[in-house]
């Protein structure tokens, strides 16, 4: 794409200004400089990527948050992450994962979900050989959903001249996702399924990445997830997740774009109810013809219990306060970065796991393990003889409130064990064989990743109708864009690169830089 570059006014140097670089602000960032606008970065902590960067100790490379990626496939219009480094000149060396995860769940029910699809159904038809029609029509149809994704550019739904365009060039495609867009995944199940045992594992499946049960999950969301992890499959970077973020700032850069790196954004300027810029900790303001917030909605906006949001009470749009009312932060985890020896990990074991003893608490507090043993693909990120195990448990930050600081370690070094000895399950030994260890709680990931209560993200507080009532990128505030998990689709590196594309599109759309026709 030629960059079209616009007049600076000497007053307002950047013509967009991101606070937070996850990957849903730095998608934004780089597709906007792609655009020829001047772009500004601007991240409280050391490292970019957020929830999905990657940090160093004692040789080890560990992944902060996401471990499992979709949107690195080669075809499509759903690789958003493979787009979106590609749009900036980079590349990210990636290495199949041969199955998405290994499930070990009650009863005795062991699946491990098959990078061919094919293969898949017959492992799940094995276990359920009466539920055979049910399971290929269920899952069918979030490939009907994938497909009317992948079939069309992937940009702003909030901007009327993309969504006219987009639907003369796939009016099939367009029509089915509308026709999805208000549904959830419970009632496709059980419009197919029967089976109580089964319509618990598509529960389980849903959680894993949605941390809700099918019912809450939307439907289009699924469609993405059921399906690109046997299109585009699950696809490890190279050297570790925050690679990704990384290679965007370089792109980004070498278009013009600047990161700034212990720079937290306090409050975002306004004039006459117009976001013009926003102020650093240190007091320096910095003004910007478009202010981006890539921090959550609760971070962004004041109401009950955002102690230090960027836009005060008075200034927040009345819809900011609906959309607390339909969603709650989801929980937070408890999270172990753990270097063994190389005699825990059974030889041939899958990267990623997930465990649950009881169905009863699959939305318990520590009640689903989440595994992903990334150096089974990549044994760089680990001093050789030794694995990377990274072990994660929903935990809600009021289990981790008002404690005195003994009593925070304490219970911060016994729910660690409780997780290891429940990993040990798969992993037998495992307590024996570690050498470093490091425990974060919903603390941790509220001051390192800057997120509301340390939250993985919104979950709806009822049953909603699937993505219709997910605000998009503008906000009531003129100026002020979201991006990031608390805006449409919701959480997953892919989901947020969306959100990232059409954040970009539509301020492109704004300012007048999009180019006219539609990307191939
Ligand atoms: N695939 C997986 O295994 C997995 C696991 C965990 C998380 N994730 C995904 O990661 C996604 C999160 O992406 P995201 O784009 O929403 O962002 P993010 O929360 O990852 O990053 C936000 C960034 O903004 C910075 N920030 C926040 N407030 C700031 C301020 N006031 N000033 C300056 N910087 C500030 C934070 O330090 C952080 O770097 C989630 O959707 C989640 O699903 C995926
Ligand atoms: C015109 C007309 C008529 C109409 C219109 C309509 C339309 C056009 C519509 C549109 C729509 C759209 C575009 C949509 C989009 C969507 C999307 C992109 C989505 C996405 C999604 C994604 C996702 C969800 C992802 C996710 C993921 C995740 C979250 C993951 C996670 C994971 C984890 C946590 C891991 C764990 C585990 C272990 C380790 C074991």
């Amino acid at each position: 794409m030629e960059p079209i570059r616009i007049e600076k006014d000497a007053t307002q140097p950047w013509d967009a200004v991101v606070i937070g670089s996850g990957i849903g602000g730095l998608v934004t960032a780089s597709q906007l400089a792609v655009k020829g606008a001047k772009v500004l970065v601007l991240e409280s902590y050391t490292i970019p990527g957020g929830s999905s960067g990657s940090f160093q100790r004692e040789g080890y490379t560990f992944d902060v948050g996401a471990s499992m990626i979709f949107g690195f496939g080669e075809k499509g219009y759903t690789n958003l992450l493979t787009r979106a480094l590609a749009d900036v000149g980079e590349h990210c060396d990636t290495l199949p994962d041969p199955a998405q995860l290994a499930y070990h769940l009650p009863g005795g029910l062991e699946l491990a979900v098959d990078r061919k699809y094919e293969q898949f159904i017959a492992d799940l038809t094995a276990r359920f050989p009466h539920e055979a029609k049910g399971i290929r029509h269920f899952y069918d149809i979030c490939w009907q959903v994938f497909n009317c994704l992948d079939a069309m550019p992937l940009l702003s739904i909030e901007d009327p001249t993309y969504l006219a365009k987009v639907f003369f060039k796939s009016p099939l495609a367009c029509l089915g996702l509308a026709r999805w867009l208000p549904v959830n995944v419970g009632d496709v199940a059980r419009r197919h399924i029967k089976d109580p045992e089964l319509l618990r594992f598509i529960d389980i499946e849903c959680f894993c990445w949605s941390v809700m049960p099918a019912d809450l999950t939307p439907m289009i969301n699924a469609g993405m997830v059921f399906s690109d992890r046997h299109a585009g499959g699950i696809n490890y970077p190279r050297g570790g997740v925050g690679v990704i973020a990384q290679k965007l700032v370089k792109g980004m850069q070498r278009h013009g774009g600047e990161i700034r790196y212990k720079a937290r954004v306090t409050r975002v300027v306004l004039k006459d109810n117009r976001a013009v810029g926003v102020q650093l900790a240190n007091g320096e303001i910095i003004h910007a013809r478009r202010v981006i917030s890539n921090a959550t909605r609760w971070d962004t906006f004041s109401g009950e219990g955002s102690k230090q949001a960027l836009v005060d009470a008075e200034h927040t749009p009345a819809a900011e306060q609906t959309w607390r009312r339909r969603y709650v932060p989801s929980p937070s985890f408890l999270s172990l970065h753990l270097g063994v020896r190389n005699e825990a990990i059974p030889a041939n074991s899958h990267c990623h796991h997930l465990l649950l003893e009881s169905w009863d608490e699959m939305e318990s507090e520590q009640g689903v393990a989440f595994v992903s043993m990334p150096t089974l693909l990549d044994p760089s990120l680990a001093p050789e003889g030794h694995h990377i195990v990274h072990a994660f448990t929903p935990s809600s930050m009021q289990a981790w409130q008002d404690l005195s600081p003994a009593t925070y370690n304490s219970k911060k070094q016994a729910d660690a064990d409780r997780l290891i000895r429940k990993l040990e399950k798969i992993l037998p030994g495992l307590s024996q064989a570690i050498v470093h260890r490091e425990v974060g709680t919903p603390r941790s990931h509220r001051r390192f990743l800057g997120r509301f209560q340390g939250s993985y993200g919104p979950i709806p507080s009822s049953r909603l109708p699937g993505l219709l009532t997910m605000p998009f990128n503008r906000t009531g505030l003129k100026g002020l864009y979201c991006v990031g998990d608390s805006c449409f689709p919701g959480q997953g590196l892919n989901a947020v690169a969306f959100s990232g594309f059409a954040c970009s599109h539509l301020i492109g759309a704004d300012l007048g830089i999009n180019p006219w026709a539609l990307p191939n």
